[in-house]
């Protein structure tokens, strides 16, 4: 399997036949499989179970979601449509609270379809809006690779959690600019942290990055520090799930850290992600970190490897503050800081 802009990358989700066909990323790396879905309400439990997840690809599932039940509704109306749909919205942004991009999503198709006519022209432009967001997913994720490249050399890069294309729809946030430097001609090393307690890291970036034939090496997210306090880190890049108008990033579980980390030992740390994971409207205070099952943190499979009915406190995601942030990496270029400004400035400028 490759996702290398050079071979015909394997999409993590994609419309076939009337449906959305999507990798179970829960089988990962052990197997590729795919799952088909016609009908919202699996698409939904695919986002909340993490058969699908990564804030970009989260956003396209829940567009597909949409333009499911938009293609099943028996609504005799545009209006009655457009309700329909709503109900499916509410479920489907219920699912996860933290990306800004499913809302993003959501909110995008909703649009197209308000401004449909009849029903048969709300269903189309509605699948047609869907699809196009998926195929804008890989422009983005490339232009961003572009413009993220020239800050890396024949570095050893730090990435935490799945920024690649197993969070988006074919390339990837993070790893996309980890693509596009060795693309470039940079020798590129990666290390990835294997990401507890869903082990995106081992399960799904070691994967891509081994099946791109790029050089990766795991690490327990408990040998961050070792692998910075002996030289073994150049740079880190991660992806993000929403970054505020100040550049308050909010990424996986566990980001924070290593932010925290690359300043004490004076290594760059930079975020990469799309327009769509920028939220201009809240503050930190708006913003809910998702709480995930305690059974993610006290066992592996059928394994225990905690005591019976042990407290766990157990966030998907948590903030990194902006002044511990080199960089933010999007499509229309980097910003740096101070990000209130350059963030507005970014949004002022043409594509
Ligand atoms: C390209 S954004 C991917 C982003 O989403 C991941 O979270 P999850 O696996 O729980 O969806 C993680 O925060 C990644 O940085």
């Amino acid at each position: 399997m490759s996702y290398m802009a050079d071979a015909q990358p394997i999409r993590t989700i994609q419309w076939r036949d009337n449906r959305v066909v999507m990798i179970d990323q829960t089988k990962l790396p052990t197997e590729l499989a795919f799952v088909e879905y016609d009908d919202y309400n699996q698409v939904a439990d695919a986002i909340r179970n993490l058969v699908i997840r990564g804030a970009p690809a989260i956003g396209v599932a829940g567009a597909f979601g949409l333009a499911l039940a938009a293609l099943h509704s028996d609504a005799a109306t545009k209006d009655l449509l457009v309700e329909d749909m709503q109900t499916a919205q509410r479920t489907l942004f219920e699912t996860r609270p933290t990306a800004i991009n499913l809302k993003w999503g959501l909110d995008h198709i909703m649009a197209v379809a308000r401004r449909g006519t009849g029903v048969g022209d709300t269903r189309s432009s509605v699948l047609d809006a869907a699809k196009q967001m998926a195929e804008d997913d890989i422009r983005i994720n490339k232009s961003m690779g572009r413009h993220g490249a020239g800050l890396f050399g024949d570095d050893t890069i730090m990435t935490h959690c799945n920024a690649g294309a197993l969070a988006t729809v074919a390339y990837g946030t993070a790893l996309g600019v980890i693509r596009a430097a060795r693309e470039s001609g940079k020798k590129i090393r990666v290390i990835a942290t294997e990401t507890r307690p869903v082990q995106q890291g081992s399960r799904l970036t070691a994967f891509e990055l081994k099946h791109d034939g790029i050089d990766v090496s795991l690490i327990p997210d408990t040998a961050v520090g070792y692998s910075m306090a002996n030289h073994l880190v150049d740079k880190v890049i991660v992806g993000a799930d929403r970054i505020l108008r100040t550049g308050h990033v909010y990424n996986k579980i566990g980001t924070y850290q290593v932010a925290t980390m690359a300043r004490q030992h004076g290594i760059p740390f930079y975020v990469a992600a799309p327009l769509s994971t920028f939220d201009m409207e809240s503050d930190p205070a708006d913003v809910v970190i998702e709480q995930r099952r305690p059974s993610e943190v006290t066992g592996t499979g059928d394994r225990m490897t905690a005591p019976e009915g042990i407290g766990v406190i157990n966030p998907a995601f948590d903030m990194t503050p902006p002044e511990l942030v080199s960089g933010i990496i999007t499509e229309r270029g980097v910003v740096s800081p101070p990000y209130e400004r350059s963030i507005r400035e970014l949004f002022g400028r043409k594509n």
